[in-house]
Order: structure tokens, then sequence, then C-alpha cells
């Protein structure tokens, strides 16, 4: 039987050397076929999250279950093998290396020739701009162009759970509105999305579920427009009230 969540992160401990945990019982579920965002405010521990489920940062307490196999404890290798593929906050992109050769990193572990040049042309497909711009450096790309290049290469994997850190960071709003639309491109795809975002109004606009993290544990998930419509919470942590609503 499929399991429910591709991806479970349950009651999650976790921190870093002998520093207080950052993560205090934390609890995240992600359905097949959905963009779940995180969100909160600085330091509330978000890239922390991803940093657990990509096995950068092994758990002290809690487990983590991708597709219904317990994976807890697993290296960033084996996540990855597991279908765990994480893109990192900044810009990772090689601008003195071709888009192609950008995307063709992501398919290191993969030894098929076919099977490379299968994902190779769905990514293709899918961020137009990766195609045309193949045989071209990666720094003549926008900062926009050069997050797709990272998008495609976190899918050569295969994966059935991307994580995205803070996608948004250092774009302009169009920008991030087309960043957006090709984040739910690959849920339309087929690959599951937990992103986190500071932008917590923006992404949540574009979001399945939010959760809304703070002190190391979730608060309240839920359905991201009833999230957005909730005026506690957007005085709380979202900058302010829903448009077009009254002040008491
Ligand atoms: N490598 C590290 N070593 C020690 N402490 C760290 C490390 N990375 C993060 N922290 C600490 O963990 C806490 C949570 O950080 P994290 O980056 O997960 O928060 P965040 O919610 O993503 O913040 P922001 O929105 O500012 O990016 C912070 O107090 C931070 O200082």
């Amino acid at each position: 039987m499929a399991s429910e969540f591709l991806l479970e992160l349950n009651d999650i401990e976790a921190g870093y050397g002998r520093a207080a945990l950052v993560l205090r019982g934390l609890t995240v579920r992600v359905p097949p076929a959905s963009v779940v965002c995180l969100v909160g405010p600085n330091g509330a521990g978000k890239s922390t999250v991803l940093k657990v489920a990509s096995g950068m940062l092994t758990p002290r307490a809690g487990n983590i279950v991708v597709d219904g196999d317990d994976v807890t404890g697993k290296s960033p290798q084996q996540m990855l093998a597991t279908g765990l593929s994480h893109v990192l906050q900044g810009h990772s992109v090689f601008r003195e290396m071709t888009v192609g050769e950008n995307v063709l990193l992501g398919a290191y572990s993969v030894k098929d020739r076919k099977v490379i040049e299968e994902r190779s042309s769905f990514v293709k497909n899918l961020f137009p701009i990766v195609g045309e711009r193949w045989g071209q450096l990666a720094g003549l790309l926008s900062g926009g162009q050069q997050k797709q290049v990272e998008f495609a290469r976190s899918l050569m994997v295969s994966p059935k759970v991307v994580l995205l850190d803070e996608p948004s960071m250092g774009l302009d709003p169009k920008t991030t509105t087309k960043v957006f639309e090709q984040i739910a491109r690959m849920r339309d795809a087929g690959t599951a999305v937990l992103l986190v975002e500071q932008n917590a109004r923006r992404a949540l606009e574009s979001a399945d579920i939010g959760c809304v993290l703070d002190l190391g544990k979730v608060h309240i998930t839920g359905p991201a427009p009833e999230l957005l419509a909730d005026p506690k919470l957007g005085e709380l942590y979202l900058g302010g009230r829903p448009a077009g609503l009254p002040a008491d």
C-alpha cells in the first residue's frame, strides 16, 4: 500500500554541537503531489529542518520516514538515494560551467546513460530556459533563470521530495512569482516540495499546506489559504493582516 506521506519528520529534536536544541519535538509531513511551506521568524529553525531531512544533521530524537521507510540516521548521500534532494540557501550554480554541465552534476550517481538522457529531456521540457541555454555559461543567466538550473539539477535524481531553502532569496518580486510558478510545475510533474521561506505570505500564496514554526516546534499546520486568512497568524508571523481586512 502506498504511504499517505512521502516524507514524515516525527517528533524531531535536533541542534548543533553542545548548544541548546533548535528543534524541540517538531513534526512535519509532506503528502504526495503537494507543496508544503514552513514559515516562521528568523532563527526559528527552518533551515535546520531541511538539514535534518537531507541527513546533514542527525536528529537526537524522533524519526524520519520516506515513503513508509524509516531512514533516520542515514548520511546525506543515502538520503539522496532514498529520494530527498536538497537545494541549499543562496546560489549554488557554477557560473563558469555551462547550464548543461551544472544540471548533469545532479546526475553524478546515475550510471545509465539512457536514464540521464531521459531525465535531461524531462527537465528541459519542464524548464524551457534550461534547454534553450544548455550550452551557455550559467553565469550569463539571470538570478531567476539560475534558480531553474538549480531546480533542474535537483530533479536529475528523480527525487520523491525536493527540499528548497529560501528559493526567493535575492530575487525581485516579479522573478519570485515566476520561481513559485516553477515550483508548482515541479509539483504538477510529480515531485513533492518542502520549502522554507522568510517571504512567508508570498510563499503561502503558492503552497498547498503551511506549517508555522516557532521555538523549535510546528505550532499550526493546515491548508495554506486558511493560514493566510487567519488574522491572528497574519499579525504574528506574516507581517500584517490579510489584504482587505479592517483593523479592530
Ligand atoms: N551550523 C550551525 N552551527 C551552530 N548553530 C547554528 C548553525 N546553523 C544554525 N544555527 C543556529 O540554529 C538556530 C536556527 O537556525 P536556522 O538557520 O535553522 O533558522 P531559520 O529559521 O532558517 O532562520 P532564517 O530565517 O534567519 O534563515 C539559530 O539560532 C542559528 O544560530
